[in-house]
């Protein structure tokens, strides 16, 4: 189903200011916007208008707003995917003048969208399709909704969840690390030193495994993460079987098994022909999320099975409600063991100064902050907005406790995110805050960082800085809301779904430019050389990733 609005740039002023005209749209419908420009008639002025067109998608009594801009493909965005069409290149409205520019959205199940419009624009004229009505205030449409099965009737579809993975026994641990450190998205070294990468991976797991070792034979030998991954594709394949899709889900984690080409065999042996790609990470990071897509992108372009298969993927989804209130439902729980009712609701109104209030603790896996101050990487504006979106649903549920957020699991030299959850701890504890419920958020299985890091060592610095009450709200694993909300995203995710571009990966040039080969050869032998056989800045490497 596509539905056309045309956006009329009125260069009058007539238009009126923040007026909002509410779409409501059944599953997997298309909404198309164009802008044109009727004095001026020009793409500038029709792109001008499109960038400052604001759509909002409600969720429930929440609003969440952005923009839509040229050049800005944000398709997991409030499940929407919007895509802007050039006259000049291939747009559907050829019936009009050239100075249209289109957004189309493809927008999910009982979702209402939110226009608002700016001082000189106006929704002016709907265009096709039967049973639909429009006006500038309100649009809305009585449109059957389409059935999930006839949608998928020939198709085989698959869902690829995307993880870390961890060494499942203490020998797998320094292979583990790496693989892990071996990723140019885990250690980003300037492309001169790229070959450098795989040495300095051996360095650094060998320095690091014994005290990874240590960690993990804390938490039984190994990390549980393939288990529980598992575990979670199973509720996932059952949820979406009971919500009319038959789907085969697989796993993909990053630095050990199953690895990515184990899920893509899986894939090919499977026949599937629509694939979601959806990572087990709420929010993007270039570090997570971004380092398993660039795998797969680069499989999919060497791959021919893949120019066949129409995929989607769902870049984050830390905004989705079910998520939300899933985390909410975890926090609000463990909150009421925590302390009794009345003790929170004195705490609100008196005692907050005292410390008896239970301070909601976020912590979240950091990254180096160049990733997001240097390499554009949204982790820190996703987390933040994360952890407003459930403060607002614990709020709307009148759980009205402070909170704070941290940033854990920093490796190496270098700064990363702030503040860090061990300083804040004891920051917290000589402010006199006594009660505190951990909040593990960027992740949603049980892991090292959780049964370690926070339940062991952070617990332990917490109740020597006088933190006397110490909680942790449970990973959400295989909570039924969660995994029907994932379920949820991926029948959402489907319609959108496209063949990828057959193009295939090329050269760098400059890679194989043999002065610059030569030079990085030089480099990179000076920097191993200082590193290795100086005996201070060796010691000072080595301690750096202790
Ligand atoms: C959103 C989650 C994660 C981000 C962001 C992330 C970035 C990141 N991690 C490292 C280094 C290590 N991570 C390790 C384990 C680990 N990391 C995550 C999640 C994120 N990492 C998880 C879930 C796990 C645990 C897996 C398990 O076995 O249970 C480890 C190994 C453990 C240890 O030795 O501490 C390292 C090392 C970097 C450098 C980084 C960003 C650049
Ligand atoms: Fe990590």
């Amino acid at each position: 189903m596509i539905f056309e609005y045309v956006v009329r740039i009125d260069r009058t002023g007539r238009g009126t200011r923040g007026r909002a005209a509410v779409l409501q749209l059944p599953p997997f419908s298309t909404l198309t916007f164009s802008a044109f420009d009727d004095q001026q008639g020009n793409m500038e002025a029709s792109n001008l208008a499109l960038q400052q067109l604001k759509i909002s998608v409600v969720h429930q009594q929440r609003i969440r707003k952005y923009s839509l801009l040229p050049g800005r493909r944000d398709a997991s965005f409030c499940n929407m995917t919007p895509t802007l069409y050039y006259p000049d290149k291939k747009s559907r409205r050829v019936n009009k003048s050239s100075d249209m520019a289109s957004l189309s959205c493809h927008a999910s199940t009982n979702k209402e969208i939110v226009v608002k419009l700016n001082n000189n624009l106006s929704i002016m004229k709907r265009k096709c399709t039967e049973n639909t009505y429009v006006s500038t205030e309100a649009c809305s449409f009585s449109e059957n909704i389409q059935n999930i099965s006839s949608n998928t009737v020939h198709e085989k579809v698959g869902v690829l969840l995307l993880n870390l993975g961890g060494p499942e026994t203490l020998d797998d641990v320094q292979p583990f690390l790496f693989n892990l450190f071996a990723d140019p998205d885990i250690i980003r070294l300037p492309r001169l030193f790229r070959f450098l990468q795989k040495p300095l991976a051996k360095l650094i797991s060998t320095f690091r495994a014994p005290k990874s070792k240590e960690a993990y034979a804390s938490i039984g030998g190994g990390s549980p993460l393939r288990k529980i991954t598992d575990e979670q594709a199973q509720a996932l394949k059952t949820a979406l079987e009971d919500k009319g899709l038959h789907a085969n889900v697989f796993v993909a984690m990053r630095y050990w098994h199953p690895f990515t080409e184990e899920a893509i065999h899986q894939i090919k042996r499977d026949d599937i022909t629509k694939l979601v790609i959806l990572p087990l990470y709420p929010q993007f990071s270039i570090s997570t999320s971004g380092s398993s897509i660039r795998v797969l992108q680069s499989i999919f372009r060497e791959d021919g099975y893949f120019s066949r298969v129409a995929i989607s993927v769902i870049e984050s989804w830390y905004q989705r409600e079910g998520y939300i209130r899933s985390m909410a439902d975890l926090i609000e729980k463990e909150l009421s063991n925590f302390s009794k009712p009345e003790e929170v609701i004195l705490s609100i109104h008196s005692f907050a100064c005292l410390g008896i209030e239970v301070m909601i603790f976020f912590s979240a896996h950091g990254v180096p902050l160049s990733y997001v101050e240097d390499a554009g990487d949204p982790y820190r504006d996703q987390m933040e907005d994360c952890i407003s979106l459930i403060m607002d649903e614990l709020k709307s549920r009148r759980v009205m406790n402070n909170h704070t957020l941290a940033y854990q699991s920093r490796v190496g030299p270098v700064q990363w995110l702030k503040p860090y959850t061990d300083e804040v701890i004891v920051e917290l504890g000589q402010k006199g805050v006594q009660s505190l419920l951990t909040v593990p958020i960027s992740f949603v299985s049980e892991h090292i960082e959780t049964l370690e890091e926070i339940d062991m060592e952070y617990k332990h610095l917490a109740l020597e800085s006088g933190i006397t009450n110490w909680g942790r709200v449970p990973a959400l694993g295989c909570t039924s809301s969660f995994i029907s909300d994932l379920a949820d995203a991926v029948i959402e995710a489907i319609p959108s779904a496209t063949a990828i571009s057959a193009e295939r990966s090329h050269v760098n040039h400059a890679d194989k430019d043999p002065l610059n080969y030569i030079l990085s050869l030089f480099l990179g032998s000076f920097l191993a050389f200082f590193l290795l056989l100086s005996p201070r800045a060796f010691s000072l490497f080595k301690n750096s990733l202790l």
